[in-house]
């Protein structure tokens, strides 16, 4: 073979290898896509689902009965355990109904909110009834805040869980067996039923003689793994309608789209059950969120000046993303001369029980901790839920935040929302797999200006009732400040544009968290509008963040999750729609009008020295954090000869 034929074989093979990396590329493009758009298709699925009546019927609610009535056999009777035994004067919105329900025999799922109530559905009818309630509960603190509760209240209830002794054990099995036993509620947890043949056993002969007639799942929407807190033992109820097919159910819960109703329907076994759904509006909480700042020191200060001027002596949680950070945030709350004490999974138990009754009886005014401190904390004059950094999903930032204000009187939900927070929690998420689109959810109510809060909230549970009548009452930031600051959509399409241009031109072994790349935008547009206005929006840092967030929601951009033995890093990759955002002509975001932009732009006309002075500032105090990051990111900065530019290595060239 001549060297010119070699020469021409080797050149074709490099031709060759250059067309497989790029189809390689292509086709690992087309994944991704197939990837975001299976997964949007799943959320179109259910949102297609819970707009439309379940395929079982609707709610199967039997309209021609009404479950208002008060002339049921048992009508007095429950009106007298009302008043004498629980000591309240009236029922509050839909307990009088399931409780009708429940003394009919018939199967009944209830959505009610957080501190609605939902417990008196099953204790009073437990009073009313003959045989033994059985109460499913997913924790044992709740079922022995509940007996602590009951036993007050001078009624017979008891719970079997993991830390019950062999006495005791033995104690419940000869009352569950006793027909003659004044036990009328029994608190368990599912492993109990799903791991006790004994226990199952004593069911069934308790089934037999005519005893065991109501199962109650409390926190239902465990049963699903569309729901935001699947446990895997309450799977196994789904065997209780089988063994038992007389009993009947009452399932019980503050959260479930209609996607998780129609699962929790299929794992019961409970199709034709009657469906209560309140509505998730709590018109007593003011919902707000808070730019919540870039330093602990300073933000530190910001809480505790808020906690002192606002809620003075008052009680309230403050919730932590980590075991570590609700440790200090304590400390240093009580260091400012607040009565905190902190909570967390890691604390043993005797000192967490201790934390939670200082509480209880005010010697403890806030409680810092993660979200171990969760179901069932019914205090009832608990003023504020502040969160210290946002929730994994905004189903549990309303369960959080609804622990406050169980009184109906004012109370205060504030979320301190930053930008790395967002990453910081998606690692989270995506380690524990708990869902990005969740995720997402929080983002989208922390970022949108132009909503109001109970809308945002109310669209995400599909709660037409509140959406429709729901007035807000200027009960969240967004309508108490409508007619101080104007909110005006942006066009960012060239800014947007920018920002993928900054992925591209990043060298591809190396990548950028999204920390630099924000830094790395917003100074390359602070960059060139110094030269030319050529981006008249004049984004601040801030509203960069919030573009970023946007972009990551609609899938232009996407977080790729690499894993190093110690941690897990998140970088911020182009998006499977990214080579779609050119062919949009506009990408909105929103801006508040008193914005500081506005007013430097404003500033910067009439006095344009004082506008550059500041903007150096600026960049040297980005300089500054960017040469703090550099040893732990992967981009190369570099900086010009006056010091105020600063970008990747690879792309000098491009602003
Ligand atoms: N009809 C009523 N009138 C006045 N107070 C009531 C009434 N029903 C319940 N409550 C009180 O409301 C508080 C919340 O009740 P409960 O714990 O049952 O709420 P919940 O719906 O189970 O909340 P969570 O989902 O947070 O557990 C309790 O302190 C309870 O005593």
């Amino acid at each position: 073979m001549s060297i010119e034929e070699k020469v021409d074989i080797n050149s074709e093979l490099k031709q060759i290898d250059k067309r497989l990396n790029q189809i390689r590329e292509e086709i690992s493009l087309l994944e991704s896509e197939r990837d975001v758009l299976l997964s949007r298709k799943k959320v179109c699925s259910n949102k297609l689902k819970d707009l439309m009546p379940s395929s079982s019927g609707g709610n199967n609610t039997d309209l021609t009965i009404d479950w208002n009535r008060t002339d049921f056999e048992w009508s007095q009777d429950a009106r007298k355990n009302l008043k004498e035994t629980f000591k309240l004067e009236n029922f509050r919105p839909l307990q009088l109904e399931t409780i009708n329900v429940t003394l009919s025999k018939i199967d009944c799922l209830v959505i009610m909110p957080t501190g609605g109530g939902k417990s008196l559905c099953f204790q009073l009818p437990a009073l009313i009834d003959t045989g033994l309630t059985l109460v499913v509960s997913p924790l044992v603190s709740l079922m022995e805040d509940q007996l602590w509760l009951l036993k007050s209240l001078n009624i017979n209830a008891d719970t079997l869980n993991s830390t019950s002794s062999k006495d005791h054990v033995t104690k419940i099995h000869s009352q569950m067996l006793d027909n003659k036993s004044s036990l009328k509620i029994l608190y368990v947890t599912p492993e109990k039923l799903a791991k006790s043949k004994i226990f199952m056993n004593k069911l069934q002969k308790m089934y037999e003689a005519g005893r065991f007639k109501r199962l109650v799942v409390d926190e239902v929407h465990c049963c699903s793994t569309y729901g935001h807190d699947f446990r895997p033992d309450y799977k196994f109820l789904g065997v209780m309608k089988q063994v038992f097919p007389n009993i009947c159910i009452l399932g019980l819960t503050a959260t479930a789209t209609q996607s998780v109703i129609d699962d929790v329907k299929k794992i019961l076994s409970i199709p034709k059950c009657v469906l209560f759904k309140a509505s998730f509006n709590r018109p007593n909480l003011f919902y707000e969120i808070k730019q919540k700042p870039s330093s602990h020191e300073e933000f530190i200060n910001e809480l505790a000046t808020l906690i002192k001027k606002k809620f003075s002596q008052q009680s309230g949680i403050v919730y932590c993303f980590s075991q570590k950070e609700s440790s200090q945030v304590a400390i240093d709350l009580c260091s400012r001369g607040i009565k905190a004490g902190c909570y967390h999974a890691s604390m043993d138990a005797l000192e967490r029980s201790k934390v939670h009754e200082k509480w209880l009886k005010n010697q403890v005014h806030v409680i810092v901790a993660t979200i171990a401190f969760g179901m069932g904390i019914d205090k009832q004059d608990c003023r504020f839920v502040i969160h210290h950094s946002l929730s994994k999903s905004l189903e549990n930032f309303y369960q959080e935040s609804g622990r406050a204000g169980r009184d109906g009187k004012t109370a205060h939900s504030i979320l301190f929302f930053r930008f790395a927070d967002v990453f910081r929690q998606s690692t989270m998420v995506f380690t524990e797999q708990t869902g990005l689109e969740n995720l997402y959810s929080i983002v989208n109510y922390c970022i949108d200006k132009k909503t109001c809060k109970r809308i945002l909230i109310a669209k995400h549970f599909n709660d037409d009732v509140w959406e429709k009548n729901g007035d807000c009452n200027q009960m969240c930031d967004h309508c108490k400040d409508t007619n101080s600051n104007q909110i005006e959509k942006i066009d960012v399409f060239e800014e947007a544009c920018f920002v993928l241009s900054v992925l591209e031109n990043t060298k591809s072994d190396k990548k950028l968290t999204s920390n630099k790349l924000a830094e790395l935008v917003y100074s390359g547009i602070v960059s060139k509008n110094k030269k030319s206005n050529y981006y008249p929006n004049n984004l601040n840092q801030t509203e960069v963040e919030n573009l970023i967030l946007t972009m990551l929601m609609n899938s232009y951009l996407k977080e790729d999750f690499h894993f190093t033995p110690y941690n897990t890093i998140c970088y911020v990759v182009a998006g499977p729609l990214s080579k779609h955002l050119r062919n949009d002509s506009c990408f909105y975001i929103d801006r508040t009008s008193s914005h500081s932009s506005k007013a430097a732009s404003i500033e910067k006309l009439a006095k344009p020295e004082l506008a550059e002075k500041n903007e150096s500032k600026e960049l040297k105090t980005r300089k500054r954090n960017l040469d703090m990051n550099a040893s732990s990111d992967s981009c190369e900065l570099i900086f010009d000869q006056n010091n105020s530019e600063i970008m990747p290595k690879s792309k000098k060239v491009l602003w």
